[in-house]
């Protein structure tokens, strides 16, 4: 295996070390009513509020000895360099899709004037046109009467650090995204992992210039041997088998990837909405997608080929047998109560993120689910979910671990 100290993640539950996180910032004021749609917002957020959440999230992972690193001070320490800086801007504004060089020009100019950490937090909130006056070298796009409000789009899903980029073992899937607005998120991981002193050289799984998209919060470590991956609204089946291809041709444990094919609806855009693991034979599910579950194993076979089988069992069974366990429980969200369950899982209820085996981080309007978890013996510690919940993701969705020791 090889070893790196800053990527290093086999498990779920495991104690979580050091993981990342992007706090919310001014990309959120940014979602106006007619572009909530576009930017997969359901709602506006209170940013000020939103702020406070977040604060609460990461101070529970910091009193838990969690080292929390945030994406936009990983930027700022590469972001001093000129040529990065210059490349980095150059990539946003290609997959801005910034219309004119006159544009480009007042663009450069505007992110001249900026600190590193500035640069990066801007390149997230994005630049609206009444920020930019001078434009010189008008071109037709440029007299045109065009209403819409940005020369750059914000970035308001980048406090969802699971979904650009994403750890298995020693390494990293550097994802395409399934929508546009997310897939510039993942030039933002591109280049920390090309160019921060601590996380390049990290190997790559999947890289953001495939043609498939997969994304983080259907990629899940169920163990040293067994990963689970979400064939969903977000995930391409493709996609999943090159991972597992190129995982399985390294000299990783991995030995079985778990493909889970689960409907293609926006409530449950990831496998990680409807199921997440909290302890060594405990998950959390969402009601909802037991029946509808096809899962399908791709296993590493001799001479690089991959055996594909449909598994006939029930999900149970499938878990007991990959991850040779006695029994599993499977919790599930809302407590078996059907509205609950709907309600909840609208907002995160299965939605867990582990930080030791039996001890997990949700979110407190999930108090069903919350009290079902606590019934099985396990730790829920909770903060305040008004705001951060309109995004449609939870703890899960918002951290990036990036070391968890072995269990
Ligand atoms: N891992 C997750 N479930 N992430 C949730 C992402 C939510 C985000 N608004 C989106 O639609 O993409």
């Amino acid at each position: 295996m090889e070893n790196n100290n800053y990527i290093h993640v086999y498990n779920e539950i495991g104690q979580l070390k050091s993981v990342l996180l992007h706090c919310p910032g001014e990309e959120i004021e940014n979602i106006v009513p007619d572009y909530l749609s576009r930017l997969l917002f359901d709602e506006i957020c209170f940013l000020k509020q939103a702020i406070v959440e977040h604060n609460q999230f990461a101070n529970i992972l910091k009193t838990e000895g969690v080292e929390v690193l945030y994406l936009t001070d990983l930027m700022a320490d590469i972001l001093g360099a000129p040529d990065v800086r210059q490349k980095f801007l150059e990539n946003l504004m290609d997959e801005g899709k910034v219309p004119t060089e006159g544009v480009r020009e007042a663009l450069r100019e505007f992110f001249s004037l900026l600190t590193p950490l500035e640069m990066a937090k801007k390149a997230i909130t994005g630049v609206r046109k009444d920020e930019v006056k001078e434009i010189n070298n008008k071109h037709l796009a440029d007299l045109v009467k065009n209403p819409y409000p940005f020369y750059l789009d914000p970035i308001p899903n980048l406090y969802f650090q699971r979904d650009p980029f994403a750890t298995i073992g020693s390494g990293v899937t550097l994802n395409v995204m399934s929508s546009v607005t997310r897939n510039r998120e993942t030039l933002f991981a591109k280049y920390l992992f090309d160019h921060h002193p601590r996380f390049k050289n990290i190997r790559r799984w999947y890289n953001r210039n495939k043609t498939h998209p997969i994304e983080g919060g259907d990629e899940l470590v169920l163990s040293p041997k067994v990963i689970a991956i979400g064939v969903s609204d977000r995930t391409d089946p493709v996609a999943v088998e090159m991972v597992a291809r190129n995982v399985f041709e390294s000299d990783e444990s991995f030995e079985v990837v778990l493909a889970f094919d689960i409907p293609k609806t926006r409530a449950f855009m990831h496998l990680d909405t409807v199921f997440t693991m909290i302890d060594y034979d405990k998950f959390t599910i969402y009601p909802g997608i037991e029946m509808p579950l096809d899962v399908y194993s791709l296993r590493k076979g001799s001479n690089n080929n991959i055996n594909i089988s449909y598994e006939a069992e029930d999900l149970s069974s499938i878990l007991k047998k990959y991850l040779r366990l006695p029994s599993v429980d499977l919790i599930r969200c809302g407590n078996n109560d059907v509205i609950a369950a709907g309600r909840e899982q609208w907002s995160d209820g299965s939605n867990t993120l582990a930080i030791s085996p039996g001890k997990v981080v949700c979110y407190n309007r999930n108090y069903v689910t919350n009290e079902a978890l606590r019934k099985v013996g396990i730790e829920v510690l909770e903060f305040d979910s008004y705001e951060l919940s309109r995004g449609r993701g939870g703890p899960r969705c918002m951290s990036m671990p990036l070391v968890r020791a072995d269990i």
